[in-house]
């Protein structure tokens, strides 16, 4: 004779929490399954009260359990972990680590720190449609809005008011087109807020991020940066020296050396510039000419000046145009590489994001922090 509840509770292997990425079953969400005839009762215990994920994951508990033959009728039992088992829970997704930074040297993930030289070049808009082109390839993508006094990634990515869910001191990043994503936006209550900190306080800021916020085994971390070279830079110069940086910049001449300095200031905190995206490129018109804007030749200027006394070139990864589409689905929280394809900005940031998972993480080009005596 079949175990009906072994069956269900196999069964219930299926069910991921859309939070946490992980079976309900590994989580210890599943209590007692109880089998009588067809009739099933499953306890399912909740990481926390108003957990905003537990309609949908008591409504596949159901449908598992009434995937199992025999089964035709399912009861499914709410509760809510108590202190102790939320904190066996958060111990076991550190993997019994202890609260450190995730994403130390040893890590296999991927950092890049998406940087510019000045404001408005289009860095947070190319960061968070990148990340999502990232994660349609089927990697695991997690995203810093370490932009602390211009957040903005929350909007791009249609998640604007959205608060990450704690679980004990583990924070669970809102996840948007695949991207788990994380923003100083999410912890103040009105997004106009302007966050006025100084620089302890912004380093504590992006070590709580890489420490507190659970993004789980993840193939790459991208960090958005303020514009310019300044606190959060430096921090994450610290924090994260192995993180590899993009240097975003215009096409026009005169923003490249500031572009250039972005660059430097990384390499002097041991990461390697992986390269240069020029952004706001020629727009092509209607009668098929091009309308140079913002000039030409600024990301190769960028990428040749960044690329004086390496042992590897710096390369100049992409040029994205000018588009209204990318500017419209920015605005609308929904990226344009996603919902327009076709565009040709989306079609060179989905290159972009093709080089950068074909490339390894080699140490190439990497600073190794020592100095010659
Ligand atoms: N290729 C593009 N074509 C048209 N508009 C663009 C393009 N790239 C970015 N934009 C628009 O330019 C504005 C600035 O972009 P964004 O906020 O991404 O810049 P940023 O460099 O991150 O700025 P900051 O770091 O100063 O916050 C936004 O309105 C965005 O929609």
């Amino acid at each position: 004779m079949i175990d009906v509840a072994a069956a269900v509770r196999r069964a219930l292997d299926r069910v991921i929490d859309p939070e946490i990425r992980k079976p309900i079953t590994e989580l210890d969400m599943v209590g007692d399954v109880r089998a009588d005839a067809g009739s099933v009762t499953v306890d399912l215990r909740l990481t926390i009260v108003g957990c905003p994920a537990a309609t949908s994951i008591e409504r596949d508990v159901r449908e598992a359990a009434l995937s199992v033959d025999g089964v035709e009728q399912v009861r499914v039992d709410v509760s809510v972990m108590t202190r102790e088992q939320r904190e066996a829970l958060t111990e076991r997704l550190r993997g019994g680590r202890s609260r450190a930074q995730q994403f130390g040297p040893d890590s296999l993930t991927r950092v890049i720190a998406v940087t510019s030289g000045k404001g408005g070049v289009g860095k947070s808009t190319l960061t968070a449609n990148l990340a999502v082109a990232l994660a349609e390839r089927g990697l695991a993508v997690g995203l810093v809005d370490a932009d602390v006094f211009g957040f903005s990634i929350p909007a791009i990515l249609g998640i604007a008011g959205e608060k990450p869910t704690q679980v004990g001191d583990m924070i669970l990043p809102p996840v948007a087109h695949g991207v788990k994503t994380i923003s100083i936006g999410m912890f103040v209550d009105d997004a106009s807020t302007a966050v006025a900190w100084r620089g302890p306080m912004l380093h504590r800021t992006i070590q709580q991020f890489l420490t507190d916020v659970f993004f789980g085994d993840l193939d790459v971390l991208l960090l958005d940066l303020p514009p310019g070279t300044g606190d959060v830079a430096i921090s994450v110069g610290q924090l994260l020296p192995q993180a590899e940086v993009l240097v975003v910049t215009t096409p026009q001449q005169a923003a490249a050396e500031v572009a250039e300095r972005s660059g430097v200031v990384a390499r002097q905190t041991g990461q390697r510039v992986v390269g240069v995206v020029e952004n706001m490129a020629g727009l092509t018109l209607p009668d098929g000419s091009v309308m140079e804007l913002f000039g030409t030749g600024g990301g190769t200027e960028v990428a040749r000046r960044l690329s004086a006394g390496q042992q590897e070139p710096v390369e100049l990864l992409a040029s994205v145009p000018l588009s209204t589409g990318l500017r419209s689905g920015g605005d609308a929280g929904a990226p344009v590489v996603l919902g327009a394809p076709e565009d040709p900005a989306a079609r060179a940031i989905a290159a972009l994001a093709d080089r950068l998972a074909a490339r390894g993480r080699g140490l190439a080009g990497r600073s190794l922090g020592l100095s010659p005596r």
